[in-house]
């Protein structure tokens, strides 16, 4: 036997995205069609996290967005387990929601201000015809999960703050079981301490559920925090991309040590040296 035939195989992703292309109309019936995403190729194992960073603009949520299936891919691969889901019709995907779901910025609007938070994390239960009362258990364990307390049940998201809501929303996440979650700036709309009470309950999920999560974010260090490696996304285009302690400390790539730089830091000589350093980068490719 050879050492080729006793090497383990590396195991499929749970996530592969291959050569991603997005591009949105241009406005007028003429104009060219202007591209977002430039053959992005990234992949994610079983319960991990893999952040994604970029500035504003660069294609971040987009590419959430084309995960989701919310907005069409030009060309490229998408594969969940192997299998193709850039392809798939509507109601294929409808089906996904078992394996694929998404917590989006803003807690304030990503909630239907009119549904109990019961009827909210209800609703995909019984979507998937699970009997009322085995979802009134589900749901319950829910908040359990979250730590919000039962009478949460009754009662509407303006009786609860941003940090609250986000841990519904990550209840609402939570109900089918998901094997990878997209979490498309889940803290950046709540205060610094409840950011990091969001951070560890993702945390203590991922240990008890194994769920994969895209943690997108522009804030390196809110993603040095829970990742297990971070890709860096500029112009549409992965510029760098490696184990999260390394790609938030001490990146490679000019663009990503900028990016670095530019977070502004509370002890003035610090971010006064930090600025010197910003200001000495090449910026040829950053
Ligand atoms: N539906 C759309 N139609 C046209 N252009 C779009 C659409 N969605 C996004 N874009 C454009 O694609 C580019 C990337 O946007 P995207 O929201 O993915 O960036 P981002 O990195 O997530 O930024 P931010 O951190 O500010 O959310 C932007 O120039 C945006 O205007």
């Amino acid at each position: 036997m050879s050492i080729d035939e006793t090497t383990t195989p590396t195991p499929q992703p749970l996530l592969a995205v291959e050569e991603l292309h997005v591009s949105f109309a241009g406005r007028g019936w003429r104009a060219a069609r202007t591209p977002v995403l430039c053959g992005v190729s990234l992949d994610i194992r079983r319960g991990e996290t893999l952040g994604l960073v970029g500035e504003s603009g660069s294609g971040k949520s987009t590419l959430g967005r084309a995960i989701l299936g919310l907005v069409p891919v030009s060309a490229g691969r998408i594969r969940l387990d192997g299998r193709r889901i850039d392809t798939m019709s509507r109601r294929q995907r409808r089906k996904l929601s078992h394996d694929l779901q998404v917590i989006f910025q803003d807690p304030y609007t990503s909630l239907n201000p009119s549904r109990t938070i019961g009827d909210t994390l209800a609703e995909p239960l019984t979507v998937q015809h699970i009997s009322p009362i085995e979802a009134r258990r589900r749901v319950s364990r829910l908040l359990e999960r979250v730590e919000l307390p039962q009478d949460a049940l009754h009662r509407l998201p303006r009786e609860f703050s941003g940090g609250q809501r986000q841990r519904v929303a990550i209840a609402r996440a939570l109900a089918m079981s998901p094997r990878l979650i997209v979490c498309d700036e889940p803290v950046s709309a709540l205060d610094l301490t409840t950011q990091r009470t969001v951070l560890d309950l993702l945390i203590d999920i991922q240990e008890q559920t194994q769920v994969a999560y895209l943690f997108i974010s522009h804030d390196l260090s809110v993603v040095r925090a829970l990742s297990h490696r971070v890709a860096v996304l500029r112009g549409g285009q992965i510029v760098e991309s490696g184990d999260a302690d390394t790609v938030t400390r001490s990146p490679d790539h000019p663009y990503t040590q900028r990016l670095l730089l530019s977070a502004p830091v509370a002890d003035p000589q610090r971010q006064q040296k930090r600025r010197e350093e910003l200001e000495s980068l090449s910026c040829a490719q950053c």
